[in-house]
């Protein structure tokens, strides 16, 4: 069976339940793709490359990651950084709003960490590499190429590099340094999984022909275009396939409708269904996740 290694962060994230209180679960973009992933193909063996603390909500939710099937052996541990937190609450409008509690978490120093324990030359060969535009914002500069370096020796062992530029303005010192970050990480990608409003806000990409144009140019050969409104947009060198998405289905909050996409689509393309079926399976899942507060369904 083919295996995933999924980069990134995992946080605490709280979930008001009202003016007083918060749900306590773990999240963080790549954790729910590799989560969704396992969900999906229990028998897939999913790694998760990350950091963590030695307190004990970091063991709390390295004990969560075991939980949920993932194997953990090169998570690292530092007794000097926690873990990050981030919090899902709504305006007085009723609109979502995330607040972040993440600089100098562990996971933020990965890359140190790994290079100081020689993590890196100890790593195997993975089928698939998953990556976001996540994992880079949170390092410093040179540990975003040293990250970029990792991905590429990886995809030089023979693994299939998976990005989705999950952009979050806050990570970033300006527009200009992601466009920069996220275009030399599509450059070593393979399967790229671009969502539209990304793409718009920082490309000013007007629909789905000029993001796969775009990424297209730069190297990936499997593309999968979420456009929310619009539906899902994929292709491989001989056709494009298309999903349309039920614009009537019940939302409740949208965290981790493209984690639970990726990692569906990801564990459905590895256990060998067709472009069109992975993403078909995938839309669904996202569906169902929206219908509920958090990123992990219970
Ligand atoms: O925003 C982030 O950095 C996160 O990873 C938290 C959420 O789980 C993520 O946004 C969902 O995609």
């Amino acid at each position: 069976m083919a295996s995933l290694i999924s980069i990134g962060e995992c946080m605490m994230e709280l979930n008001a339940t009202d003016t007083l209180n918060f749900k306590r679960s773990y999240a963080g973009d790549t954790y729910n793709t590799a989560v969704y992933a396992k969900r999906w193909q229990p028998q897939l063996p999913v790694y998760y490359l990350s950091a963590v603390g030695t307190d004990n909500l970091s063991q709390e939710m390295l004990s969560q990651w075991r939980a949920e099937g993932l194997n953990t052996q090169y998570v690292l541990q530092t007794p000097d950084a926690q873990l990050g937190i981030y919090a899902i609450s709504k305006d007085s409008a009723g609109k979502r709003c995330l607040s972040y509690w993440r600089k100098g978490s562990a996971a933020s120093q990965l890359m140190q960490l790994m290079h100081a324990q020689g993590v890196a030359e100890t790593l195997p060969h993975f089928d698939y590499v998953y990556f976001t535009g996540i994992s880079l914002g949170i390092l410093s500069d040179d540990d975003k190429q040293a990250l970029l370096d990792l991905v590429s020796d990886l995809r030089n062992k023979g693994a299939t590099v998976v990005f989705d530029p999950n952009y979050r303005p806050l990570l970033w010192e300006s527009k200009e340094d992601a466009i920069k970050w996220l275009t030399l990480a599509y450059q070593v990608t393979d399967l790229a999984l671009p969502g539209m409003t990304d793409h718009k806000a920082l490309f000013g990409h007007a629909n789905h022909t000029e993001v796969v144009e775009f990424v297209r140019a730069l190297g990936c050969h499997e593309i999968v275009v979420k456009s929310s409104q619009d539906g899902i947009y994929a292709y491989d060198a001989h056709a494009e396939y298309y999903c349309a998405i039920d614009g009537n289905s019940p939302c409740i909050d949208t965290t981790a409708a493209g984690d639970s996409f990726a990692g569906t689509y990801l564990a459905s393309r590895m256990a060998g269904s067709d472009i069109l079926t992975a993403v078909e399976a995938a839309a669904d899942v996202a569906t169902n996740v929206v219908k509920h507060v958090g990123a992990i369904v219970d």
